[in-house]
């Protein structure tokens, strides 16, 4: 049996539903589950501070795999002391493996093999190869407190047999991830379960993973284009094959209903860029539903984006600025907006959190989706 370098701790299960109030602690610190994980993708959450992520609750955040590699490379952050430094960030990382992104760059399938996957830089368009090897000795150089498995995360709607072949390789990359990491002492990893929609897949990805010794687990292969519904069945049976003494964590998620109802489902862990990604272009979250901020009725709106979020945004800022910002495309405009959705995530997880302790997370969830104009099922 290892000892892991992070360990997750259960506090208590909500009466009424699969949730679980938690805290993961890892050699830069402990952060309390369940948690949104802003995400990082190039050593920096786009437009904020390390001190404006830990004014907003950021316990943990996101960074790529692929991309820290390709630029400015593993070796040269190795030499700056690691990420933490590199980055001027002292508590928790989590780095992608590097699988997700890959996929996307793969000129043809040939080329997708058991060694592992051939492809071409998106900067510069030199050939690349990635392995679970590769991937395992760039998260080590990196130093994230949580690394992720090398996978393949198939697309939603390829036929069976192509998910039966791809989960059954992941399943062996996950093996020779897991031999080929040498830092267990400070460094967790986490298998990532994989098998699309089919419920006979994901049992077998599940089993084969929880058969190996990891440091918790990932739900992959979600939030790449199935409906909201399609993802909570795939939950629904995926989340109770995964030990209760170790950290859940659903990749790429991040609207509030799909936060929510991950969290009903035992999931501990979320991230997702898009409370950043949509912040750019003036697409606020408030507790009030979506704000498109370009919007003309805002012009002379002299009130503050939402009344019920107390960020620094909303309390020194009025909606007709932050218009006004987003439309002549000022910089300020990115940094306010994207703080307010980040603190807005953050803290609709430390309200969850709070419904976990009072027992009602179904209360909280029907008038949180009321109040933000969701059509509850
Ligand atoms: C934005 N949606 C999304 N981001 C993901 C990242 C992932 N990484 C590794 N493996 C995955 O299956 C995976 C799935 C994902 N879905
Ligand atoms: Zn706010």
């Amino acid at each position: 049996m290892t000892n892991h370098a992070i360990k997750y701790r259960l506090i208590k299960k909500e009466k009424h539903t699969g949730a679980r109030l938690g805290e993961i602690i890892t050699p830069h610190g402990t952060f309390p589950t369940p948690m949104f994980m802003p995400v990082g993708t190039q050593a920096t959450v786009k437009t904020q501070s390390p001190e404006e992520l830990k004014e907003i609750g950021s316990g943990i955040i996101l960074s790529n795999t692929y991309h820290l590699w390709n630029r400015p490379g593993d070796e040269l952050i190795a030499q700056a002391g690691g990420l933490h430094k590199f980055m001027n960030w002292d508590q928790p990382i989590l780095t992608d493996s590097g699988g997700f992104q890959v996929y996307s760059l793969v000129e043809n399938k040939k080329n997708i093999t058991e060694e592992g996957v051939k492809f071409k830089s998106h900067l510069d368009g030199r050939a690349l190869f990635m392995s679970p090897e590769t991937s395992i000795g760039i998260q080590n150089n990196l130093g994230s407190d949580i690394m992720m498995s090398f996978d393949e995360c198939p697309q939603f709607y390829q036929p069976y047999d192509y998910v039966k072949n791809s989960i059954e390789r992941t399943s062996r990359w996950a093996e020779r991830g897991l031999r080929a990491h040498q830092r267990w002492h400070d460094q967790g990893l986490f298998g990532i379960v994989q098998g699309a929609g089919f419920k006979d897949l994901r049992e077998q990805s599940a089993r084969d993973l929880t058969s190996m010794d990891f440091s918790g687990y990932s739900i992959g292969g979600l939030a790449v284009g199935e409906s909201h519904k399609e993802m909570n069945a795939v939950l629904d049976y995926t989340t109770v094959l995964l030990p209760e003494d170790k950290p859940r964590y659903l990749m790429g998620v991040g609207a509030p209903d799909s936060l929510i109802d991950g969290v009903i489902r035992g999931v501990d862990m979320f991230d997702c860029v898009l409370p950043t990604r949509i912040a750019r272009n003036g697409t606020l979250m408030t507790h009030f539903g979506r704000v498109n901020i370009k919007n003309a009725k805002y012009e002379y709106d002299f009130t503050t984006l939402d009344p019920m979020c107390d960020c620094y945004t909303c309390k020194n800022y009025t909606r007709a600025y932050l218009r006004h910002l987003i439309k002549a495309d000022e910089t300020f405009g990115l940094r306010l907006c994207s703080y307010h959705n980040l603190y807005f995530l953050v803290h609709l997880m430390m309200e969850v959190r709070q419904a976990i302790i009072n027992d009602n997370l179904l209360e909280f969830r029907e008038a949180f989706c009321e109040r933000y104009g969701y059509n509850l099922p």
